[in-house]
């Protein structure tokens, strides 16, 4: 997959001004590159969520992959499962994300149950599902957005059913955080960004990924009716939930 992706340089240059980030045809085209540089674990977190389907998803229950991107998560599952152990739906608001997951899927797993389909996760009718990843997702609605959306993922759930969450996270203490952010830039760095980049990226992003707290996902979680929740993943400000629905 990453074979037909550019190198992310898209901030690269010097801007006049920065506009917000988007998932634009520019970011797509760069996407598998810029994420694996860019969130520390990444590779680490799609792995296991084909180990954590194995052991959680009910053999042939429906999965909900909620901002698919280019749908690696599909592609993760299928790596690991059988046609016949579940069926996918991955869903996206972005067009050119939407267009260009249903390629690389039809090609990379055509057997397998998985469809892409664009829209809002704030407005899809969920059917029963068995199990729910939201893959750096969450973090990209309006904070007033994201209890209503964790209820009804929770209304959809089949009782049993898990909702992995994975998030960028921030620190409810100051010096904590501020260690955690320029250790992450340094990962950045490490991994080929320039400090042009690096702090251009940081503007982009101003008010369109607004992390929470750890403390702040737990609480959601627990409060929409998750019987157990816990942090499986932690690699700096970058962490991965998962929540169980009471059998
Ligand atoms: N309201 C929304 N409804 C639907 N999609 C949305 C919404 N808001 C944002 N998105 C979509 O959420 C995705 C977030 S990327 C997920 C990576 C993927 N999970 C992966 O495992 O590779 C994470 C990142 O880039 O850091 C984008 O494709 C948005 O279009
Ligand atoms: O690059 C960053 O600063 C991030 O927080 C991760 C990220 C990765 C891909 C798109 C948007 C944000």
């Amino acid at each position: 997959m990453s074979d037909s992706s550019y190198r992310d340089a898209i901030f690269t240059t010097p801007l006049d001004r920065v506009a917000s980030f988007s998932f634009d045809e520019q970011v797509v085209a760069c996407f598998p590159d810029m994420i694996r540089r860019s969130v520390p674990g990444y590779g680490q977190i799609l792995g296991m969520l084909g180990v954590l389907a194995e052991r959680h998803l009910r053999h042939g229950g429906h999965v909900y992959d909620l901002g698919c991107s280019l749908g690696a998560v599909g592609l993760a599952l299928a790596g690991r499962l059988p046609p016949d152990a579940f069926s996918l739906t991955g869903i996206d608001l972005s067009p050119a994300m939407v267009s260009r997951a249903r390629a690389i899927l039809a090609e990379e797993c055509p057997e397998h149950r998985i469809e892409i389909v664009e829209g809002d996760i704030r407005q899809v009718e969920y059917r029963p599902a068995s199990m729910i990843v939201l893959n750096f997702t969450l973090q990209f609605l309006s904070p007033g957005d994201r209890d209503e959306v964790i209820a009804r993922l929770y209304a959809a759930l089949e009782p049993g059913g898990v909702l992995v969450l994975s998030e960028k996270i921030v620190a409810a203490d100051e010096q904590e955080n501020a260690w955690l952010v320029a250790r992450y830039h340094d990962f950045k760095r490490a991994n080929g960004y320039s400090d042009l980049e690096i702090s251009q990226k940081r503007t982009a992003l101003e008010n369109v990924l607004v992390p929470d707290t750890l403390e702040a996902h737990h609480a959601r979680l627990s409060g929409a009716g998750f019987s157990r929740v816990t942090t499986w993943f932690q690699y700096l400000n970058f962490a991965s939930m998962i929540a169980f629905k009471e059998a």
